[in-house]
């Protein structure tokens, strides 16, 4: 497994890592998230050698991490790093050969990627010819293509159309099946909630939490009430007990049963029953249920 230990990093006077601890797992795929700035792209520059940590230590396969290991490693920096004047397919293959393959090799895995990620088209062309989001495919074969033993990609998903999000995802799936770690960072929170085993959230070069999304969510105690009333008078959700945490009058999206307006309020009860008591006395409850919190929600209790 890839183990990362009391990583600290400083630039001047800023704190970037603060004592970053975690493990990815042979086939586990972790999603690395957090705010601008928090420190993930320097946590994987500092797993990939670009950088040196203060403090800490990079372990793989209870090894510290050298040269020769990291070699066999993926990794899609974020600065990004193509030959802008070479063909997609000589481009792919020439970083194959670079990771090791044969000649033979590197052209049947470059075919295969490129045609998984959806350049076939493209193939023939200069990468400089290419749009942002094309580039990036391109950029993901890259650190693909040699067969990885572990993963490290920074925002992969990024300016990525749909169609591609599905490819990569399913790639990335493939390789964690195959028993490889899987380390991304993204924004994308939903895609990281969907994909990933684990999940870590860093806020100002510290990890604040890690665990499954279904642990983070059981640590999340605040729990919420979903309510949507039809008919009833504007203002009802006021009187409501606890806190609200999202009120839609008239949300965009059908409702089964709706006949027309209606109200969504999202609460943090003091008193469930109350609550019940109140909005049917309002209107027609449609719905009344406890609501699970998605990562975005525990992202923004956590990083608060
Ligand atoms: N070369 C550098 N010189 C000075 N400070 C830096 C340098 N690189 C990063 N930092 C600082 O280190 C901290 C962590 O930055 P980092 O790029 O690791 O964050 P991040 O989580 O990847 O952010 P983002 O989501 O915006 O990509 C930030 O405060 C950043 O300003």
């Amino acid at each position: 497994m890839l183990e990362m230990e009391g990583l600290e990093k400083r630039y001047g006077d800023t704190v970037a890592l603060d004592g970053v601890s975690l493990t990815v797992r042979p086939g586990e795929m972790f999603g690395f998230v957090g705010a601008n700035g928090a420190g993930k792209t320097t946590t994987m520059r500092i797993v990939m050698g670009v950088l040196g940590a203060d403090a800490g230590q990079v372990r793989w396969k209870g090894r510290p991490l050298g040269h020769d290991a990291r070699r066999r490693f993926g990794y899609m920096p974020e600065e990004r790093g193509l030959y802008a004047k070479m063909r997609v397919a000589e481009q792919v293959e020439y970083f194959g050969r670079l990771g090791g393959l044969g000649a033979a090799d590197a052209r049947r895995s470059a075919e295969a990627l490129i045609e998984r990620l959806g350049l076939t088209g493209r193939r023939g062309d200069d990468v400089d010819t290419l749009s942002l989001g094309n580039q990036q495919r391109v950029q993901l074969a890259v650190a693909l293509i040699h067969d990885p033993e572990v993963l490290v990609l920074d925002e992969p998903f990024s300016g990525l159309d749909p169609i591609a999000v599905d490819a990569l995802a399913g790639v990335l799936a493939e390789r964690a099946a195959a028993g490889v770690p899987v380390i991304f960072s993204s924004h994308q929170l939903d895609l990281v909630e969907r994909l990933c085993d684990s999940v870590g959230i860093i806020k100002a070069g510290r990890m604040v939490a890690m665990g499954t999304v279904a642990e983070l969510r059981a640590r999340e105690s605040r729990k919420r009430l979903r309510i949507v009333v039809t008919g009833a008078e504007p203002g009802w959700a006021d009187r409501l007990p606890g806190e609200i945490v999202t009120k839609n009058d008239r949300p965009p999206l059908a409702h089964p049963g709706d006949q027309g307006r209606y109200d969504e309020v999202v609460l943090v009860p003091a008193d469930d029953q109350e609550a019940l008591r109140l909005a049917s006395q309002a209107g027609r409850v449609q719905h009344f249920g406890w609501q699970e919190p998605g990562l975005a929600e525990i992202f923004r209790e956590v990083v608060a």
